[in-house]
């Protein structure tokens, strides 16, 4: 008879309740079709206005159903870790990979505290094994690890990173730990390059051999010991393109094949650490647990961040899109590939398809050491490995994405694309949100940070859709469910709202400068559309919030910064996916500047956190020039300086709250106007928006007369 504790599942998949969320989606997708329904309706005798208000609002409607459907179904997973310890079968090996590439943006003393976090998992230690990728080539990254490899071994017999941070001796440690490191970090080399640092001489960042150094080996299989070790900077050669951390993805996952090979592989960001130590076993629970291996190749955890600031002023801590979005992908074809906190089997990386594994027979996972030993491909990966980097810099680079392997490159959302291509082969994915979070990570602070990142999401989003690996090609030629393919849809659409955002934000004030209207007249039955669509999808949103414990604060924070999002770093997303395929110029992975620390806020007061700041960047002209562009609108009407048109069907009320609406979203851009410093828009970016917003003002004026 069966053990009852052992025949107990590992996980729960429950689905979650939602139908009176779903019930107001529709009647908010009734209200968009219903205004579309009155604009065709009513299309003759109207102008302009009219007209660009309908493209725009049947490109919300359709971004609404995307919405919808992709929310429509959500799940949760429950796990169950102390079931897999109870079923007592051989734990199976980890390798972990940290990535990092630049000791300024990323400093080395986060790279730690995520290493630390992993040799500390509550987990055999000699099933694990710890690989960072240093696109950074630093001699000082190096010498962290080296200290923090030391440091690790004084805890051997404390399993936990909690409790490490509270131990009192291991604290004062701890310390001078960091404080080596920051004393490192001033002195820019942490000492002569001599010995083990000797790979370090002469070195340039885009232009050196491969250094891969064991900094720590388990030897003997010490199960309360140290995990290895192990540092990794890839070999770089100027004209060589290195595909940024798909390219160092690919290589962690070549060199511990060689070298552990473990079948699962967890990746993190160098900012990311492990806050749950159980993670493992919560990930196993459905690796494991999962029926067939094609319900789940690879685990995802959400992204939450540890110096998140209050109610979210920059919009970027995500919470409520992992809250409803990624619940509802998981109950489709699973959550999306986030880039970190995320488990793999390797065999998926290998490129193998759930229908591979079909035909050749039950390839557990215990057993994939031996099979995949033999097989040709690795083979071929592990001798170009051993046979040293000169052979491997003739093809190294496109080898795993040449044969649908891997990290994908071409796009700078590696992340997103990758998971694709394993989804579009027919694999599902899984969601995994035990308490307490698995992963904490830096969410950027500050205007320029946050661009920088919704920038390059954008751009490779937009790679992405126009690439060969989109989700419809996917649809149509792979195995990508129609409804996960609208999932994706609506995340690799983000750039392209920056256009139809921008005209519906500069519309009412066109409307007040040309004397034309965009919205039912006043006393107009037709006007409650709008209204009732206005009113309904926000209180909607702000329940959303709510429901997720968020302050109403965090919601209007949420939805400003979505509009400035929209109109300024998505745009220039745009533009340089234009670049990019007029050959002009290619796309590049900006590594997001991370703070060492929330707690000491640098000199800024506490007044001043969480307020926008700005740089020199072309990115803030756009918003800058809307936000001019419907003060301008606003002094017009309020001045009565508006021209008339015939029948009434001049601007008026309507158009003057709408303006006014936008006004507020963009307020952090008006107190940007008058700001100093970093707070303040630059005078450069201001007078250029200023001569933008007055050839609009004046374009507008000519039309009205025309
Ligand atoms: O040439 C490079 C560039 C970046 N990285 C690493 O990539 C990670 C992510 O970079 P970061 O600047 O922190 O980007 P984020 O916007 O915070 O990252 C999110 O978005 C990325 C895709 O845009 C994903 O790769 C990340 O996993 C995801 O957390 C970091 O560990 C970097 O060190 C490299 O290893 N090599
Ligand atoms: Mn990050």
């Amino acid at each position: 008879m069966a053990n009852p504790s052992t025949s107990l599942p590992l996980y729960e998949r429950v689905a979650r309740k939602n139908t009176i969320a779903r019930a107001i989606e529709l009647l908010i997708l009734s209200l968009l079709l219903s205004l579309l329904a009155y604009r065709i309706l009513s299309f003759e005798d109207r102008g302009f206005s009219w007209l660009l208000a309908f493209l725009c609002e049947s490109w919300f409607a359709f971004i609404w159903v995307l919405t919808v459907s992709t929310k429509w179904s959500q799940v949760e997973y429950q796990t169950y870790p102390q079931r897999v310890l109870q079923r007592k079968l051989e734990l199976p090996p980890v390798d972990m990979f940290v990535t990092t590439a630049d000791p300024v943006l990323e400093p080395p003393i986060l790279t730690v505290n995520t290493v630390l976090s992993l040799l500390a998992l509550d987990y055999p230690a000699d099933k694990l094994a710890c690989y960072v990728s240093d696109d950074g080539g630093s001699p000082l990254t190096f010498y962290s690890l080296v200290e923090a490899s030391k440091f690790a071994k004084l805890w051997c017999l404390i399993n936990s990173w909690i409790e490490l941070i509270c131990h009192i001796d291991l604290q004062d440690e701890y310390e001078q730990l960091s404080q080596k490191i920051e004393d490192a970090a001033k002195g820019s080399v942490p000492c002569k390059l001599t010995g083990e640092f000797a790979g370090f001489l002469n070195i340039q960042r885009r232009n050196h051999a491969s250094i891969v150094k064991v900094i720590w080996e388990n030897k003997g299989g010490n199960a309360n010991g140290v995990p290895h070790l192990v540092y990794i900077s890839r070999e770089k050669r100027p004209k060589h393109p290195h595909h940024f951390k798909a390219g160092a993805m690919n290589v962690l996952t070549r060199v511990s094949g060689v070298m552990t090979n473990a079948p699962f592989m967890l990746n993190v960001d160098c900012d990311m650490y492990v806050n749950n130590p159980q993670i493992v076993l919560h990930a196993l629970c459905l690796l494991l647990g999962v029926k067939s291996d094609k319900d789940c190749a690879f685990v995802q955890f959400p992204q939450h961040f540890y110096d998140g600031l209050k109610d979210d002023p920059f919009g970027n801590q995500l919470v409520v899109l992992f809250e409803y979005l990624v619940r509802g992908l998981a109950g489709i074809q699973g959550p999306f590939y986030g880039g970190t906190g995320c488990f793999h089997r390797r065999k998926v990386i290998y490129g193998l398809s759930p229908f591979d594994e079909e035909i050749s027979g039950k390839l557990s996972d215990e057993n994939l050491q031996k099979t995949f030993g033999s097989s040709v491909e690795f083979t071929k990966f592990a001798a170009q490995i051993l046979s040293g980097s000169k052979s491997t810099s003739s093809s190294p680079h496109d080898l795993l994405s040449s044969v649908e392997m891997g990290w994908i490159y071409g796009s700078t959302t590696e992340d997103v694309l990758t998971g694709l291509t394993i989804q579009g082969r027919g694999w599902k994915s899984t969601n995994c949100t035990p308490t307490p979070p698995g992963f904490l990570g830096c969410a950027p602070t500050g205007g320029p940070a946050t661009m920088t990142q919704q920038k390059r999401w954008a751009t490779g989003l937009l790679e992405i859709l126009v690439g060969r690996r989109s989700p419809l090609i996917l649809t149509l030629r792979g195995k990508l469910q129609l409804r996960q393919c609208l999932g994706y849809l609506w995340n690799l659409l983000w750039g392209l709202r920056s256009v139809p955002e921008l005209c519906y934000a500069t519309l009412p004030a066109y409307c007040i400068i040309s004397g034309s209207r965009f919205l039912p007249k006043v006393g107009e039955p037709a006007l409650l559309i709008p209204v009732a669509i206005f009113i309904t999808y926000n209180l909607y949103t702000l329940s959303e919030y709510l429901r997720a414990g968020l302050s109403a604060r965090a919601w209007w924070n949420n939805q400003r910064m979505w509009r400035i999002t929209a109109m300024t770093a998505w745009l220039f997303g745009v533009f340089s996916v234009i670049l990019k395929l007029l050959g002009l110029s290619e796309t590049v992975f900006e590594v997001t500047q991370k703070e060492q620390s929330s707690t000491n806020g640098g000199d800024d007061d506490n007044a001043d956190v969480g307020r926008f700041t700005f740089n020199e960047s072309p990115i803030f002209i756009p918003a800058t020039t809307v936000l001019l562009v419907n003060l301008t609108a606003l002094v017009i009407a309020i001045l009565g300086l508006q021209p008339v048109a015939r029948d009434g069907d001049e601007s008026g009320i309507r158009e003057v709250i709408f303006s006014s609406c936008v006004v507020l979203c963009l307020w952090a851009f008006l107190k940007g106007l008058f700001g100093k410093g970093k707070y303040g828009i630059p005078l450069a970016t201001a007078y250029k928006s200023g001569a933008l917003a007055l050839l609009f003002v004046n374009l507008s004026r000519w039309t009205s007369m025309g």
